[in-house]
């Protein structure tokens, strides 16, 4: 059932709000697959913006399932929701004026075009990062040993073996994490921001 007599309440607009803290905010979104260097490149980065003291903050797929989304799993449906939720949680950081990352597969186009729609509707910057690595590289890295665990069935609807992946068709910022090191991959990403007057 959804709400009804409720009123949008507008406060301090989002322009306003740079001015006085002095940093922009956005979403800096990460997606590809399982092993692809999400939580490696997001992390590294966020290290850095942090260190540079700008307001940034990460949310990762594994963590948001222990807590916010625990109560989802991995259907096609389930994924979505997981999405649609997310993507509200890194508009109102953004809103906030910190530069919020998000690291989850995201395998879909349309709920990856929904959070994107989502942020621009408002004028939030979004920036879909994509990190990708061919298949064989991440079942070869396995950095938790799930792709093992779907190959022998043990994992149902694994993204890339028994799930699908839908590739980015004009991410902002593509990565390949087969070709660039962790630190080249953050390198590419500050010197976008840089360049965008993001930062
Ligand atoms: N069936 C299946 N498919 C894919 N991934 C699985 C699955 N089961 C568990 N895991 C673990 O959950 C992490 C992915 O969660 P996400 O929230 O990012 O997934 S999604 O965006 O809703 O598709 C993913 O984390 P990352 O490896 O960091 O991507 C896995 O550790
Ligand atoms: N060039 C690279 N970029 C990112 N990760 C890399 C790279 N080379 C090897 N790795 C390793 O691959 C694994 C990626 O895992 P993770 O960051 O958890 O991926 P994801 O969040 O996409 O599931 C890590 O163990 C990381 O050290």
């Amino acid at each position: 059932m959804t709400a009804k007599n409720i009123t949008w309440h507008q406060g301090i607009s989002y322009e306003e709000r740079i001015s006085l803290r002095g940093q922009k905010g956005y979403t800096l979104w990460f997606t590809g697959l399982s092993g692809s260097g999400k939580s490696t490149i997001a992390c590294a980065l966020e290290e850095l913006l942090l260190k540079k003291k700008y307001s940034v903050y990460r949310l990762d797929g594994d963590n948001i399932r222990f807590g916010l989304n625990k109560d989802l799993g991995f259907s096609e449906d389930d994924r979505n929701e997981n999405i649609r939720r997310i993507s509200e949680v890194s508009k109102l950081f953004a809103d906030s004026c910190a530069i919020s990352i998000t690291s989850f597969i995201s395998p879909y186009l349309k709920e990856r075009n929904n959070a994107r729609l989502l942020h621009e509707e408002v004028g939030l910057p979004f920036i879909e990062i994509f990190v990708d690595a061919p298949l064989h590289i991440v079942e070869e890295r396995d950095p938790k040993g799930l792709y093992k665990k779907a190959r022998a069935g043990e994992i149902k609807e694994f993204t890339g073996i028994s799930a699908p992946y839908e590739k980015p068709v004009n991410p902002e910022i593509h990565i390949k994490s087969d070709e660039n090191t962790i630190e080249e991959s953050v390198d590419i990403i500050y010197k976008y921001l840089l360049d965008k007057k993001l930062l």
